[in-house]
Order: C-alpha cells, then structure tokens, then sequence
C-alpha cells in the first residue's frame, strides 16, 4: 500500500518502474482475491436516454426530437429481462439518463400517462416487477439520488452505482466535460456516496479517466472514495473506465487515455483503495487483457450474452471463453458473480429484504460454476430495433 504523497509521485512513470509497480499492485490483488477474476453476466436495461445533462463525452444521452431518444415500456423490460435469464443472466443493470423529466415535458406526459409522478418512481416500479417476475438482481445506475430517493431504491435492487467520474472542479468550467451538468458537480455526487454509505447499500462507483482531469485529481479522487469507505463500508468495487472519444461529441477530438496511464492508474488504485474493494475495469473499452490483468484488478464487471453496452455500442462484448482463455494464460481463472459481492452476503444491514434470496442465489451460483464454468457468448445486440421500445411521444397519445 501506498501514501497520498507516493501516489502523487507515481504519475508519468514508465518503463521498468511502471512494470515493478504493476507487479506490486498485483501482488496486493493476489492476496485478497487469489487466482480469480470476475464478471457479472447481466442485461442493460437503458429504461431512458434522454437526460437533463450533457457530458462532453457520451453518446448514450438524446434530446426528444432525436428519433432515438426513448423511454421502455415496462413490457420492453420484461422482454429482455427474459431473453437475460434464458441466456444464463443473473443481472439487470438499469443505467439511465439523469432527471430528465425535469427538463422535458414529453417525458413527464410518459410518467403521467402510466401512473408516475418522477422517473425514480417509474424505476422502482420496473425494478420490483424484476424481482417479483424473474430470477435476475436490479443493480440500479441513475446517476445522483438523494437520500430518500436511495431509501426508495434500497428495497428494489441487490446493489446500487455510480461513477463520481472525477472529483475536480475545473471540469464544470465551460470548454470541460461537465460544463452545464448539475449532476456532474462533484460534491452532489460525493453526497450521493455517503448517503449510500449511511443507508448501507452495496455500492459501485469509480472514475472516468482521461477527461481533462490531471494524475494528482485523480490520486485525490481515489482518496475521497475510500475515506467515504472507511466511513460505511459500502463500496463494493470501484470501476476504473478509460474514456473513449466518440464522433458527435463535444469530446470527438480529445485524447483518449493511453495503455501505461490505464496501467499506472488501475496500479494505484489497488494500492490506495481498501484491498477488499473489487477493483474493475470492463473488458470490451481496450484490447489489452493480459496488461490490465498484471496491473491489479480483479474484475471485469457486467458482461453480457443479450445486450449491447448501450454507453459504448460501438465497442461489442469478448466472448466469455476467449476471456477467460486470457485469464487463464496470466494464471486466473474467470468466474461469475452476482452483482452484489459475497463480502456483503455476511452482513445483513446491507441485503436487507432481499438477504434470504441473494444467500439462495449466491450458493447456486457457485453450484451451477463447478459443473458449467463457460458458456459460449454470441456478440453483438439484435435489440436496437426492439419493438417494444417506444419513442416517447409515441405513448403519450
Ligand atoms: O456495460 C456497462 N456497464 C456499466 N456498469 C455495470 C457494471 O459493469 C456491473 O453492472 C456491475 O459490476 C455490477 O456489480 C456500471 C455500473 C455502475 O454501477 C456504474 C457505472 C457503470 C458503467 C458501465 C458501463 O459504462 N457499461
Ligand atoms: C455509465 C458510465 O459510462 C461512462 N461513459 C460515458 N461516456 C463514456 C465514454 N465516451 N467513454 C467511456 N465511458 C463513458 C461514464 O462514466 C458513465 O457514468
Ligand atoms: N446518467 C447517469 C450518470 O451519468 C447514469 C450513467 S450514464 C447513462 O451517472
Ligand atoms: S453520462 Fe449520464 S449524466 Fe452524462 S449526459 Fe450521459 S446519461 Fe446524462
């Protein structure tokens, strides 16, 4: 482990001390979670992309007169939710675009004309018909809550997230990523974290690096996380995300993070954060699986067999065993898990209501791994053209 003061000095190193830190990280990696790495095999439900911000780098946000800005019926939701559980799934990650209601009246019509007042209300609804229709865990990524609104949330899903992003100031200013975004301001959304952290939800965040942010905002980024950890121990994992420029957006022609700052920075993480906080950085954002494996995660977060990653479409998922072939030729072997992680299943504040049905889960998981580890996963989606996925203006008729 290191201090914020070695952390700092870390940044812009390369060559044989950035391998002889990459090295140590994994040694750290190793002694908490041994020769395993994980993924989640989930479906994405993008139950709305319409959003009252506008980061300078996402493609997944659309204005209402865009012909793909829509809202899913709960019917739609179920749709995949079933093709998630025939397909092995045990996740529905919900990931949706931030209070658009407040911003767009065609959505407040949507939740009007089927009997909700706000978006978290038409979430919570969907999220407990999942519960009570199928066998897959609602791990809920809207962006900020409050603390009511987390409370509302808590009862419905096996886990909560969302990515602080970064922790400076400077990205709000005009020019920036989050110039114009409330929801980016990074004391709402360390708000956010404790107040998960106080309501004892399993909890995902992390950072989105290479969006102007510099190494020593990162370290600070890294520390408030685990201080707020320290506080409540909810963080469950911490994802580590390197930005990808996308055509269209404001961020079209930024530099997208290199392979030793996504080594340096996933390095350093393991050895600021809490050891027992899963460290993550999803598979399908780079080519370079043996170099993240050797530099200290532990974890490739949501995968899946059904759906696109509706943040980055452009980038399909691996499949399953040529992954876990990867894993295997750096010494790991790749396992399933459930969205919550198994620390949590021991400490009852955490998985209230849904303990006794996580703990059921949880051991026939690890049942169902021993006779079946891999599973062939086909690429790509097929679901863009869903049907029951409906323009809003289309149902407020
Ligand atoms: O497919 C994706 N899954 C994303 N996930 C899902 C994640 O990989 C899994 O659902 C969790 O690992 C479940 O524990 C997020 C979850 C969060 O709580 C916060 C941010 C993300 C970001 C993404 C993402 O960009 N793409
Ligand atoms: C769901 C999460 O996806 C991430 N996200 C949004 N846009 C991009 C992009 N262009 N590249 C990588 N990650 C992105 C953000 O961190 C968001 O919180
Ligand atoms: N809008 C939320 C956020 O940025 C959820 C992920 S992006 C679709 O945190
Ligand atoms: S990243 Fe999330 S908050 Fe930002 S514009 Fe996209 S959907 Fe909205």
């Amino acid at each position: 482990m290191i201090s914020r003061k070695e952390a700092i000095a870390l940044g812009g190193i390369q060559g044989k001390e950035l391998d002889d830190l990459c090295e140590y990280a994994s040694q750290v990696r190793d002694q908490t979670w041994g020769k395993q790495l994980t993924y989640s095999r989930k479906v994405f439900i993008p139950l709305t992309n319409m959003c009252r911000d506008r980061c300078g780098y996402c493609t997944f946000v659309k204005g209402p007169q865009s012909p793909e800005a829509q809202v899913m019926t709960e019917t739609a939701v179920m749709h995949r939710v079933q093709q998630g559980e025939a397909s092995g799934c045990r996740e529905a990650l919900f990931s949706l675009g931030e209070r658009p209601e407040k911003r767009y009246p065609q959505l407040q019509h949507f939740l009007e004309h089927h009997g909700f007042r706000r978006l978290i209300d038409y979430l919570a609804h969907c999220a407990e018909q999942v519960l009570a229709k199928s066998t897959l865990l609602p791990h809920l990524n809207p962006g900020t809550l409050t603390r009511n609104e987390l409370r509302q949330l808590k009862p419905v899903s096996a886990s909560m997230g969302m990515m602080l992003e970064s922790a400076s100031q400077r990205l709000l200013r005009p020019g920036q990523a989050h110039h114009r975004c409330p929801d980016k301001v990074p004391n709402v959304r360390l708000k956010t974290l404790d107040d998960a952290g106080r309501l004892a939800i399993p909890f995902t965040t992390g950072l989105l690096i290479g969006i102007g942010e510099t190494w020593q905002e990162r370290i600070e980024a890294l520390l408030l996380i685990n201080a707020l950890h320290q506080q409540h121990g909810h963080i469950q994992e911490v994802i580590i995300q390197n930005f990808r420029a996308k055509p269209g957006t404001a961020m079209a022609h930024c530099h997208e993070p290199d392979l030793d700052d996504m080594r340096r920075t996933l390095a350093v993480a393991r050895l600021l954060l809490s050891p027992r906080i899963s460290l993550q950085a999803p598979p399908n954002l780079h080519a370079d699986y043996p170099a993240y494996i050797r530099s200290g995660l532990n974890d490739w977060g949501g995968i899946s067999p059904v759906t696109q990653d509706h943040i980055n479409p452009e980038r399909a998922w691996p499949q399953i065993d040529h992954l876990a072939t990867a894993c295997q030729a750096q010494g790991y072997t790749l396992k399933q898990r459930l969205t919550v992680y198994p620390d949590y299943l021991k400490r009852p504040a955490f998985i209230q209501p849904l303990g006794p049905k996580l703990i059921a889960m949880s051991s026939q998981l690890n049942a169902t791994d021993a006779l079946n580890p891999i599973d062939q996963l086909t690429r790509g989606d097929g679901l863009s053209h869903d049907p029951h996925i409906s323009h809003p203006m289309a149902c407020t008729a």
